[in-house]
């Protein structure tokens, strides 16, 4: 493309050029004679002024002369006019096919660029759906006292990781054995550079370590973190060992890991330890019935200083028995000092009571509790734009940090809030506050499906509101946020969105925590 741009430009140069040389000013025509001889057919052809008839062209030849064509003098103002303005574009043209030459010169320098030796130190670069990955890059980056470049792989190419001579990978797994949404389009550009270009030399290659954050009881354990090794490798980076799998995010083991990476970048001595703070407990109030056996419980911490953003997760690390795994939830709340919590006493298949989940719900008041606030990118709030929320269970508990933060926002926005649970004499979490919102204008609209006492579910009010969910995200712009379980709800959930919406458009609006 910028060939033909500049084929144009020469050519669109050499017409200015000849217009400004050859072109004769009118005086000069008005003058007198001038002769001009035409190029193709030979013939001497003269213009010639003439006060009552205008200009005359006139054919000369050895038997007679003839009149060709007569024009007025508006005729040759106009012809003048013409010619300026097609060479003033001419001229353009060419500045532009000009313009084109750098950027096509940075083009094939940026990908030279790529095949020359790696120029920079060292990469960390982290895939992150709840923020561990995150958190943990994080860590490592003050451990390594800012020896290491460190970005979110969203921000990354193939190219630009090619520039490091070593590149450390934190990754987690989502869905099911899928990257984090932050990986997709680094891993498109790795698919595209396996299929297109071969690898460089293994001598010029840059080499990488991968972290793959995972928990063991999905039968996909890690597996974003091994697609991503075979892909790198693929492409030519040279692996420098093993993946190194973590369960739960067992800091024994992340820290195992680092202190081998440490070492072989000139660190020694250097301990990392999961960044706690001690939340205490002001609240812990059971919710549903006594004698309930899906028990709910809304609990409120205080920790001095603690902020986030309506959407984040806390991951709550219980003391029991060890060993002991985190257990991330959505913060119901969206204030400083204060997180609030909608837990459910999680039952296993065999009727054992979960340990996280047993451990929050027996908190009494002035209990403290070791968490961190886990940044939740893909699930904050993108402005204040209208929103539909859609959850099950204890899936409604972010969309009361929402309205929070709209209600600080002083929002004008439209808000709709559908939920599920079982019993409506039970189960209808914070119905007060969701009640108040609505008295204030800020909740537009409440729809409730209760499975047990009425044999509704989400689905259905999804069917009977097709028409108005369709227009609030197609004429509205609204955000549809969806949270709760996976299996059962999401999937349904996900299945009737895309019928009403369709996939392209259900893409662009949909914000999901299905866990
Ligand atoms: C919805 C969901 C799906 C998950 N799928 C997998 C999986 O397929 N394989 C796996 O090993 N871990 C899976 N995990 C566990 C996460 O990878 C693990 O919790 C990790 O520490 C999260 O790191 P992050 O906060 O950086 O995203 C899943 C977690 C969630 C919430």
């Amino acid at each position: 493309m910028a060939t033909v741009f500049f084929a144009l430009g020469v050519f669109a140069a050499a017409y200015v050029f000849a217009i400004l040389v050859f072109a004769q000013p009118i005086s000069a025509i008005e003058s007198g004679v001038v002769w001009a001889s035409n190029g193709l057919t030979g013939f001497q052809h003269q213009l010639q002024h003439s006060n009552e008839l205008g200009y005359l062209v006139l054919q000369q030849d050895a038997s007679q002369q003839r009149v060709l064509y007569r024009f007025s003098s508006l005729d040759m103002v106009m012809f003048r006019t013409l010619a300026w303005v097609m060479a003033i574009l001419a001229g353009v043209c060419f500045l532009l096919s000009l313009a084109r030459w750098p950027f096509k010169r940075l083009v094939i320098m940026q990908s030279k660029q790529s095949e020359e030796p790696a120029s920079k130190g060292v990469l960390l670069a982290y895939a992150s759906q709840t923020g561990g990955a995150r958190q943990l890059a994080l860590q490592f980056q003050k451990a390594a006292d800012a020896l290491m470049d460190v970005h979110c792989v969203s921000t990354l190419n193939v190219a630009q990781m090619r520039q490091y001579q070593r590149v450390f990978f934190v990754v987690s797994t989502y869905g099911e054995g899928e990257p984090p949404d932050s990986a997709h389009r680094l891993v498109a550009d790795l698919h595209r550079q396996s299929s297109t270009s071969p690898p460089p030399s293994s001598s010029s290659s840059t080499s990488f370590a991968v972290l793959a954050l995972g928990d063991r009881t999905y039968r996909t354990f890690c597996a974003f973190g091994h697609s991503l090794t075979n892909l790198l490798e693929q492409v030519g980076f040279t692996r420098e060992q093993a993946v190194h799998e973590v369960d739960r995010m067992d800091m024994a083991s992340v820290s195992a890991w680092w202190q081998r990476i440490a070492h072989s970048i000139g660190l020694h001595n250097t301990t990392i330890h999961q960044d706690l703070s001690t939340f205490t407990v002001c609240e812990n109030q059971h919710l549903n019935a006594p004698n309930h056996d899906r028990a709910a419980h809304y609990l409120r911490l205080h920790c001095d200083g603690v902020r986030y953003q309506a959407g984040d997760l806390i991951a709550v690390t219980p003391k029991v028995i060890p060993p002991t795994h985190e257990r991330l939830y959505s913060i119901a709340s969206c204030e400083e000092h204060y997180v609030d919590l909608l837990v459910r006493q999680h039952r296993r298949e065999d009727g054992t009571l979960g340990t996280a989940s047993s451990f929050l719900c027996k908190l009494a008041k002035g209990d403290t509790v070791e968490a961190q606030i886990r940044v939740h990118e893909s699930f904050r709030l993108q402005g204040d734009r209208p929103l539909i929320m859609i959850g099950a269970g204890t899936g409604v508990a972010p969309f009361r940090g929402f309205l929070q933060q709209k209600q600080q926002w002083q929002s004008t926005s439209e808000h709709w809030l559908i939920f599920g649970e079982q019993y409506a004499e039970y189960d209808d979490y914070f119905h007060a506050d969701f009640t108040r919102f609505q008295q204030d204008g800020l909740l537009t609209r409440i729809d409730k499906a209760w499975s047990r006492s009425e044999q509704r579910y989400v689905q259905a009010i999804l069917i009977k509101e097709s028409e108005r969910l369709y227009k609030w995200v197609t004429q509205k712009g609204a955000q549809i946020y969806l949270c709760g379980s996976r299996v059962g709800f999401g999937e349904m959930v996900l299945e009737q969105l895309t019928v009403i919406l369709g996939e392209d458009t259900l893409q662009h609006c949909l914000h999901s925590d299905l866990y």
